[in-house]
């Protein structure tokens, strides 16, 4: 089994970084540039791989691989399906750096700003551009498993309570102090989207992801909930990196894959484990990175 919370994933550096320290990010930044070259980390989109979504790593053409136990104050990421690797490369003729492996607060305390920190140094190498991929649970009726959703708007709900990467002292460089996410999922990226998808003959939905805390999956009455409150789709992550992309004027283009549907009734609720998670993923790991890879493609910077 991989990124199984083993002690020999420990990190091979010894260098202390604060995730909220600008200095630090450099540092970390540095230690890429210097490890990989300084013209191979120089990235022009940023690619982020949901559970299961790692194959979109693998078509990374000319890649170089960087395992996050060299990279400075990067945690090793324990969730299977996660492999732990930043990978520099081209995909549709662009520089990509590519995430196979995210950090989720409910492996870190609930460390937001530790689980950003990628996203801080993916802007430090010099991305405009990040793509962001999941795998959620659906909870709109029309959802079914393997279907791909763009996500038009999320429902941060760590950071209403508190959890945001942007609690604390904010150095100005790393931007504004109140961040208006009100145009997070950038509407241009996402009508490429929608016209790749359509000259592919995909189905495509767009909706509004939903962030929990978990790492438990969710009740069927919090599932009612959310559904209440008009969320389509839910998982643990992707809201807390968009948050720290905007704030850095990074622009975003999300979806996430359907991997299982979220229970809306507890007479009829069925069991959610990460195996079926991981397996949905698996079958669409291809459609998914070559949707991906299509979009790359057609993007102008
Ligand atoms: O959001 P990604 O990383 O795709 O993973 C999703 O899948 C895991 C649960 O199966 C959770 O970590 C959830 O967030
Ligand atoms: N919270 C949450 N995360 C998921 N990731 C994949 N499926 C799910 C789900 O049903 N709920």
């Amino acid at each position: 089994m991989e990124n199984n919370n083993s002690p020999t994933q420990a990190a091979e550096h010894d260098q202390k970084i604060d995730p909220r320290n600008y200095d630090d990010i450099l540092a970390v930044v540095a230690s890429i540039k210097e490890q990989v070259g300084e013209e191979t980390a120089r990235s022009d989109i940023g690619i982020i791989c949901g559970s299961g979504l790692g194959p979109i790593g693998d078509t990374v053409q000319e890649p170089t691989i960087l395992p996050y136990s060299k990279i400075p104050g990067f945690p090793t990421t324990h969730v299977v399906g996660h492999k732990g690797n930043m990978i520099f490369g081209k995909l549709g003729g662009k520089k990509v750096v590519c995430l196979q492996g995210r950090f989720h607060p409910y492996e870190h305390n609930m460390d937001l700003a530790l689980c950003t920190l990628p996203v801080r140094v993916m802007h430090q190498l010099g991305i405009k551009i990040m793509i962001v991929s999941n795998a959620a649970g659906g909870i709109n009726a029309v959802l079914r498993h393997g279907d791909l959703m763009l996500i038009k708007d999320h429902i941060f709900l760590p950071a209403l309570a508190g959890f945001s990467p942007l609690v604390g002292c904010n150095d100005p460089r790393f931007g504004a102090r109140f961040v208006s996410v009100h145009d997070a999922y950038d509407k241009q990226l996402r009508n490429l989207a929608i016209e790749v998808g359509r000259r592919s003959n995909m189905t495509l939905y767009e909706g509004v992801y939903v962030m929990s805390g978990g790492p438990q999956y969710e009740s069927p009455a919090e599932v009612s909930l959310f559904k209440t409150v008009g969320a389509d789709a839910l998982g643990m992550s992707t809201c807390h990196e968009v948050t720290v992309a905007r704030q850095c004027g990074i622009k975003v283009l999300g979806f996430s894959l359907i991997t299982n549907i979220a229970n809306l009734d507890a007479d009829q609720s069925v069991e959610v484990s990460h195996e079926e998670v991981m397996d949905i993923a698996k079958q669409a790991g291809e459609r998914a990175s070559s949707f991906v890879s299509d979009i790359v493609q057609e993007l102008s910077l």
